[in-house]
């Protein structure tokens, strides 16, 4: 499977209305506080948009709500992997991706057959605070070789300036939340991450 190489994180539907239409091609819905109800009207609201635009959209965490809701790829942490039930995410036909920070995470990530490994911090992230230390582009490598050939994506404190170096170490895919949305123009900054990421596409 190939990923884009630009992935983009956001927080409501209301970003994916405001960036998807400008060519971005993967896109995660990511909420981690709100009711059912409004989950369910953001998932909608996100695939509907998505589906208008081709662009792939992966909701995080709320695997029985994609699944209700027709989506065809979830995002799970570690955390989450364990409380999840894998067999309905898999006869449901819905495609996973999934978190790693260390070895032990890695081994058991693999033994989930996912359709892509996500590997970060790669640099140190405002998003959220993190007991794992920055692993650095090098990392990168180590797991390129472990994890293919299935896709591998860098997150944590990527930039415009920092994607070469993180596809030449073997990224497939670079996911971004707050170098986009806490910039101050979002629109011209995912435009350049688009442009960016040409090469790899
Ligand atoms: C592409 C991607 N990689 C990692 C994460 C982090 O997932 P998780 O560890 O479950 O943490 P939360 O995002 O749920 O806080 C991600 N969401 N996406
Ligand atoms: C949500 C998330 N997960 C990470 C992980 O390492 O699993 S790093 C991260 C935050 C990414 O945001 P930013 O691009 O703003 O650093
Ligand atoms: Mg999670």
């Amino acid at each position: 499977m190939k990923l884009d190489p630009f992935y983009l994180i956001v927080d409501s539907a209301a970003w994916i209305e405001r960036l998807v239409p400008l060519g971005v091609k993967l896109v995660q819905l990511r909420i981690k506080t709100m009711d059912e109800a409004g989950l369910r009207a953001e998932i909608r609201k996100a695939k509907a948009l998505c589906a208008q635009h081709r662009c792939q959209l992966i909701v995080n965490d709320h695997w029985r709500l994609a699944i209700e809701e027709g989506c065809d790829f979830v995002h799970l942490g570690q955390e989450d992997l364990q409380t999840a039930d894998r067999s309905r995410i898999r006869v449901a036909g819905v495609r996973l991706g999934l978190s790693t920070h260390d070895h032990i995470e890695l081994e058991t990530a693999m033994a989930a057959e996912p359709d892509y490994i996500a590997l970060g911090p790669i640099y140190p992230t405002i998003l959220k605070k993190m007991k794992w230390a920055p692993q650095g582009v090098e990392r990168i490598n180590e797991w390129k070789r472990r994890v293919a050939p299935v896709p591998l994506v860098a997150i944590g404190g990527l930039n415009p300036d920092r994607l070469d170096g993180a596809f030449a170490a073997g990224a497939d895919s670079a996911a971004v939340v707050t170098d986009i949305t806490l910039n101050a123009d979002p629109q011209a900054r995912t435009r350049e991450w688009i442009k960016k990421t040409d090469r790899w596409r």
